[in-house]
């Protein structure tokens, strides 16, 4: 038997043991679960309780154990010391409780991410092993020693990374465990306190390394983050979709994957702004118009009001109102709960205007039971209301929009071609830089809690009572908490939860006012100081974890420079990180993509690409004289080659990147060319597949932040740089691939293109 045979074999035994004893674990907790849920609905209403709390912990478990099959090991260190460990998706230990494979995010396997010749950190080997299901199928080892005569490359496993790096894509992401760059790892274990901002250029890892940095923080935060929950800020569905996958396969589940239009529950945002009309929602602005905007609904009338109550008249006087909204002010509530002390403040003034019969004060009674009789009259009331009036978010807000007056008074400091532009019948429907602006409404007007606070009064009794009763049951050591590692806050969690026990992501979803124990926001240069100051307010400690790369900005309200943007609202509390190394695409075309970005001034930050791929670009040349079907003939036939190069049954994905204009007619032939190309049921089979997964794909630039393909046919080049995104999406288009960009043009190419 060859060395590597034998050592191949080796291997395989020891990946055999991990997989029967996450067999035995699985076994075990399914066991478990069988016997808590046999136990049925008998018992006390505790006893009923606490068999729910166990069944949907070792439901928790058994999905954790299944998410790691695929690449449970996938790495070994060998220390100078003689000890050998294996890292792996999760930590195990063996049936005498030594362990016997390190999760990945515990601090004893940073070596295996860390460690380079030049610092070994007790690392004499690093190897990672490549496996195929359960079956061990390669390995590949790095010696780190200066002596060993091994050129050390700046890559760490890089045939693991270059074999990941040409694989097919499927339109999901997947986690990129088992090769994460020593640069990455630094970002994914850097501390919690105070918000990261990684920049990088495209394909560089960021969102990657971002699910990974959630994936980490949660293991080594948990009781805080389990508690506190993460939230995590996608620019729309479709990339939420995209990267769905990534943190299950890690393990966890817990963390709310949100939208800057859905960031209210309850508010749909389906409607479409017009880049300048975002710009100006997205101003900081808003902040004094919103709170003007409030304030507007607490006037002191022109004159006095008269009022006639049982034959009496009263005076609602204009000194009075201005005391009483002085007052109401100082109490510090938002604007709907400060009502209640201006009322109350009003009707009494207006009562004290009565006497009795002869001249003196109103007994304790009458003054109560005149205020009342004030309080229920119809001229009272809309007196009142016109001083201080009750409105809800969308109110204000839609009156802003509707009524230019009530925008003049609330927002001096915008031009009038700007407030026409926001000019906007009620009824409309939210758009997605309205968000920000509703929210702010929020705070300033709160919500009508009276309600909320009753319950939560309620909650926090049941969870002492919940909480005492998890510390006996553990306390008792009762075989089913012996089986698996909890503490009793998150046992009393799922105690006090009566019905279906809802997960802190699911709490945390339903309610706006949630504040998260960190947040972390991809393709964080779209996000306009509105957006994120309604993201501050949902991270009281700051802590938070933001990607993104001011080149690729096409919201006109985004950013192109972290400390502009940052700065005003998070002072000295964020710190930069960088990352620099493309994992997605090929030299050639990254080299590229940045040359026409420079050029055309947008502030591209270093990017070296990992590797090159023969032939990654192309260009085909069509004659404006060939006629005007000429290019979609071209394209579609390009696609068509490409389709048949890349798109296997179950992976590898094509895309034709056109300004959005183009894209409708681009569809139509691209599917002729299919059908010819690869025959009518492999067109079929494409055809039917969903939107966001198909295979061969025609889209616009903006559809594609943030996802990639094993090929693109890019199209017209010029007419991207001209449209709504600019230069900043004709770099996304460009840098979408891992293997090959073709561009087809009729046009001459921008700036950058040639050497
Ligand atoms: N260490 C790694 N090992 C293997 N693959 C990696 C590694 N780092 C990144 N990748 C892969 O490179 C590709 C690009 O990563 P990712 O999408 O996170 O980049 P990005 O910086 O967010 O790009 P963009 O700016 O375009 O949104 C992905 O396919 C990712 O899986």
């Amino acid at each position: 038997m060859t060395g590597i045979g034998s050592e191949l074999n080796h291997e395989q035994a020891v990946v055999d043991v991990l997989y029967a004893r996450l067999d035995e674990l699985r076994a075990a907790t399914r066991a478990r679960l069988r016997d808590v849920r046999l136990q049925g609905a008998v018992g006390t209403h505790q006893n009923r309780s606490e068999r729910d709390a166990f069944a949907t912990l070792y439901e928790d478990r058994a999905a954790q154990l299944d998410a790691v099959e695929e690449r449970l090991v996938f790495g070994r260190l060998d220390l100078t010391g003689g000890e050998v460990r294996y890292v792996g998706r999760i930590g195990l230990n063996d049936a005498e409780h030594r362990g016997i494979l390190t999760d990945w995010r515990a601090p004893a396997a940073e070596a295996f991410y860390r460690a380079t010749a030049l610092h070994p950190a007790d690392v004499r080997r690093r190897r990672h092993l490549v496996t195929k299901a359960r079956a061990v199928t390669g390995l590949e080892d790095e010696v780190l020693d200066l002596d060993s005569g091994i050129e050390a490359s700046s890559l760490s496993g890089e045939g693991a990374l270059l074999a990941s790096m040409a694989t097919g894509r499927t339109g999901r992401m997947t986690d990129i465990v088992a090769t994460i760059q020593a640069e990455q790892d630094r970002i994914i274990r850097s501390e919690l306190t105070g918000a990261l901002v990684v920049q990088g250029g495209p394909g560089t890892g960021k969102t990657a390394v971002a699910l990974h940095r959630a994936a980490y923080l949660l293991y080594a935060h948990r009781r805080m983050l389990e508690r506190s929950g993460v939230l995590l800020v996608g620019p729309n569905r479709s990339f939420l979709r995209y990267i769905d996958q990534v943190l299950p396969s890690l393990g966890e589940t817990g963390v709310v994957a949100t939208t800057i239009a859905e960031l209210i529950p309850g508010v749909e945002a389906t409607g479409l702004d017009a880049p300048d009309v975002a710009r100006v929602k997205g101003r900081p602005l808003w902040r004094r118009v919103i709170r003007r905007a409030v304030r507007a609904r607490e006037r002191v009338p022109a004159a006095d009001t008269q009022v006639r109550i049982d034959g009496q008249d009263f005076v609602i006087r204009r000194r009075d109102v201005e005391g009483a909204i002085g007052r109401a002010r100082r109490s510090h509530k938002p604007h709907n709960e400060a009502r209640t002390t201006f009322v109350k403040d009003m009707l009494g003034r207006i009562a004290d205007q009565a006497t009795s019969f002869d001249g003196t004060r109103l007994a304790a009674e009458e003054r109560a039971a005149l205020i009342e009789d004030l309080r229920s009259d119809r001229d009272v009331r809309v007196a009142l209301n016109l001083a201080w009036f009750p409105i809800t978010p969308q109110k204000l807000l839609e009156d802003l929009y509707a009524k230019p007056h009530r925008l003049a008074e609330a927002a001096p400091e915008l031009s009038l071609a700007e407030r026409d532009l926001l000019r906007r019948a009620p009824g409309g429907a939210w758009t997605e830089a309205d968000v920000p602006l509703l929210d702010e409404a929020y705070e300033l007007l709160g919500e009508d809690d009276s309600l909320a606070r009753a319950e939560a009064a309620m909650a926090a009794r049941e969870r002492s009572e919940a909480l005492e009763h998890a510390r006996s049951v553990l306390s008792s050591g009762s075989t089913a908490s012996t089986m698996i590692q909890v503490d009793a806050e998150t046992l009393a969690d799922r105690f006090a939860t009566s019905g279906p026990s809802l997960t802190t992501a699911e709490r945390a979803a339903a309610d706006r006012a949630w504040t998260f124990g960190h947040v972390v926001v991809d393709e964080a240069q779209e996000l306009s100081p509105m957006a994120w100051r309604a993201l501050v307010r949902r991270v009281p400690t700051r802590s938070m974890t933001i990607v993104g790369d001011v080149a690729q900005t096409s919201s006109a309200a985004g950013a192109r420079d972290w400390g502009e943007m940052l700065t005003p609202l998070l002072r000295e509390s964020w710190r930069l990180a960088e990352l620099t190394v493309s994992y997605r695409t090929p030299a050639t075309v990254a080299d590229t993509a940045q040359r026409v970005a420079r050029a055309g001034g947008l502030p591209v930050s270093e990017l070296t690409a990992a590797r090159d791929v023969t032939g990654a670009m192309a260009f085909v040349r069509v004659r404006a004289d060939d006629g005007a079907g000429a290019l979609p003939a071209e394209v579609a036939h390009e696609a068509a080659a490409l389709a048949k190069e890349y798109v296997e049954a179950d992976a590898g994905r094509v895309a034709v990147l056109a300004a959005a204009p183009r894209t409708r007619e681009l569809a139509g032939a691209v599917t002729a060319a299919l059908r010819s190309a690869l025959g009518e049921d492999e067109a079929e089979r494409i055809a039917a597949q969903q939107p966001e997964d198909r295979q061969v794909t025609v889209l616009d630039p903006r559809e594609t932040k943030g996802l990639e393909f094993d090929a693109v046919v890019l199209v017209e080049p010029a007419e991207i740089a001209l449209g709504p995104g600019g230069l900043s999406d004709l770099y996304v288009a460009m840098t979408r691939p891992t293997q090959r960009l073709v561009v087809v043009h009729g046009r001459e190419l921008p700036a950058g293109f040639e050497e």
